[in-house]
């Protein structure tokens, strides 16, 4: 089974997770893609639910499929977010932001009563880490920002840039993409770089994930509840 079928496979059974009724938070990405489609199904077919988007990217696929949005400020809150992840530790600990939507997503998640993750299976691993931490911060100075973050151990920090530049956020920040390799604290590491001038959020998502439904190459889904 290709990682789109599997994907697909989380997705779908995401969908039979959302309730009449629900105001949900859309994630963002390639597994969430199939998560959109199959809601936007179920809406066809009478399921009443509004959603509030984690991108412009989902933001505008959610509206051509006709799923009715509302704004975050004119909710208090959500009661179920499905987003997908570049890593899930044992913990359900991860990093996000692969597609550059970690701030909006990390909003919309502390929004949340309860946070759901999908992916295939490429993305359990024992230690978070070798998936390059995606961290967004402001244009202004951003050497100064990426040698702070270099001081918490992190040699090689990558400016992320698209085909034609330097990529930039929904949010109009850039987005640097730091490879420790291996994260041994990562609840510590979310504080120091959040603690850094210049560092607006970074891609670690710690005790917000509450499940996460991993499909597998053999077909079969699992549920993994945190722990
Ligand atoms: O910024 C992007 C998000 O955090 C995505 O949810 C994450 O990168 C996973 O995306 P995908 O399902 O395409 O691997």
């Amino acid at each position: 089974m290709s990682n789109d079928i599997a994907k697909q496979k989380a997705g779908e059974y995401a969908a039979t997770l959302v309730e009449d009724g629900m105001t949900i938070g859309i994630g963002t990405g390639s597994t969430v893609y199939y998560f959109i489609h199959t809601l936007a199904n179920k809406t066809k077919e009478g399921l009443h639910i509004t959603g509030v988007p984690t991108s412009a990217q989902t933001a505008q696929l959610a509206r051509s499929l006709n799923i009715p949005l509302v704004d975050l400020n004119d909710v208090a809150q959500l009661d179920l977010t499905i987003d997908g992840a570049d890593e899930i530790d044992p913990s359900l600990n991860l990093i996000k932001g692969g597609g550059g939507a970690l701030l909006q997503e990390k909003i919309v998640a502390a929004a949340s009563v309860q946070n759901i993750i999908i992916a295939d299976e490429s993305k359990l691993v024992q230690n978070l880490g070798k998936f390059p931490l995606p961290v967004e911060v402001i244009t202004f100075a951003w050497r100064q920002t990426q040698k702070h973050i270099a001081q918490l151990g992190c040699s090689n920090i990558v400016l992320r840039q698209k085909q034609d530049g330097i990529f930039i956020s929904d949010h109009g920040h850039y987005i640097l993409d730091c490879h420790f390799e291996q994260i041994d604290n990562p609840a510590l590491l979310q504080q120091q770089l959040n603690n850094i001038p210049g560092v607006v959020e970074n891609g670690l998502f710690i005790n917000m994930a509450a499940k996460a439904i991993v499909a597998y190459s053999d077909g079969s889904v699992k549920e993994f509840v945190k722990p």
